[in-house]
């Protein structure tokens, strides 16, 4: 069976939810995880394909192979939980950024932003939890943590994407679903499998969508309105535009200060 593995905020429920209730059928070894943990298992050789973080592909790239067609994560214009909550101006941010340690794309993003758009130099650290980061006056959040705290918290914020989308006039793509390039020739069957299953899943969660909202309801204390409004922010199979937004985001990863080390 292979090994697979994708993270665990809301937006990967229309991949998940369809293999959970039975509408697709698809079995794997599945791995849980944030996409940090994700990069470092593919990475290691411990999945055989996982929902990796754009940047991961992009820094390590013999090592992986897209599926194909590809589906991944991304947004054109907001995309709400990929948030930069800072109490200065972007033009006057505080010599320390704090950043999740759950990310490596949205990192990369943040100090793309921060050197060619915003023209800052701050120094990046990392936070464990919340309420460490609660403490700083600018911090990176993403994922589920992300929506739920721009509905509970004052703090201004800047959503990376729209800032991307707005500098750029393209895409941002996030993650996106990789095997890894050495994969024995027994797993390529499976590999195809796993690709049509992927198909199957976005086509059923887009019929189905007020079920896929009641489940991200289940996990989410949001109102249902904000829940449809983040899956319409959100997109899936990968297009042409989106693949520019990966080239664009690749050349500036090379041109940017520390966004090709973590
Ligand atoms: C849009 C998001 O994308 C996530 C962000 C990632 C990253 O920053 O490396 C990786 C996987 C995605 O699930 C999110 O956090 O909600």
């Amino acid at each position: 069976m292979l090994k697979i593995g994708i993270v665990q905020y809301t937006n990967a429920i229309p991949f998940l939810l369809p293999l959970q209730n039975g509408a697709v059928a698809f079995k794997a070894d599945w791995t849980i995880a944030p996409p940090s943990r994700l990069n470092s298992l593919l990475r290691e050789g411990l999945l055989d394909c996982a929902l990796i973080s754009s940047y991961e592909y992009l820094i390590h790239g013999k090592l992986y192979r897209p599926l194909f067609p590809s589906y991944g994560i991304y947004a054109t214009g907001a995309v709400q939980s990929v948030l930069f909550f800072h109490t200065t101006p972007l033009d006057d941010l505080p010599q320390l950024v704090t950043l999740t340690s759950e990310s490596a794309s949205s990192s990369a993003l943040l100090k793309i932003l921060c050197h060619h758009y915003w023209k800052q130099s701050p120094s990046f650290t990392s936070f464990q939890t919340l309420d460490e980061a609660l403490l700083h006056p600018a911090f990176l959040v993403i994922g589920d943590d992300a929506l739920m705290l721009h509905n509970k918290t004052a703090i201004p914020s800047t959503d990376l994407a729209e800032a991307w989308t707005k500098a750029t006039g393209l895409p941002f793509v996030f993650a996106l679903f990789c095997a890894r390039a050495d994969l024995p020739k027994d797993k390529e069957a499976g590999i195809r499998e796993f690709g049509d299953a992927l198909e199957a899943t976005i086509a059923w969660s887009q019929n189905n969508m007020a079920a896929v909202i009641s489940q991200a309801e289940r996990t989410l204390s949001l109102p249902r309105v904000n829940i449809e409004e983040y899956y319409s922010c959100l997109s899936y199979l990968l297009d042409q535009q989106a693949e520019q937004g990966l080239n664009k985001f690749e050349t500036l990863t090379k041109s940017t200060p520390y966004a090709s080390k973590l």
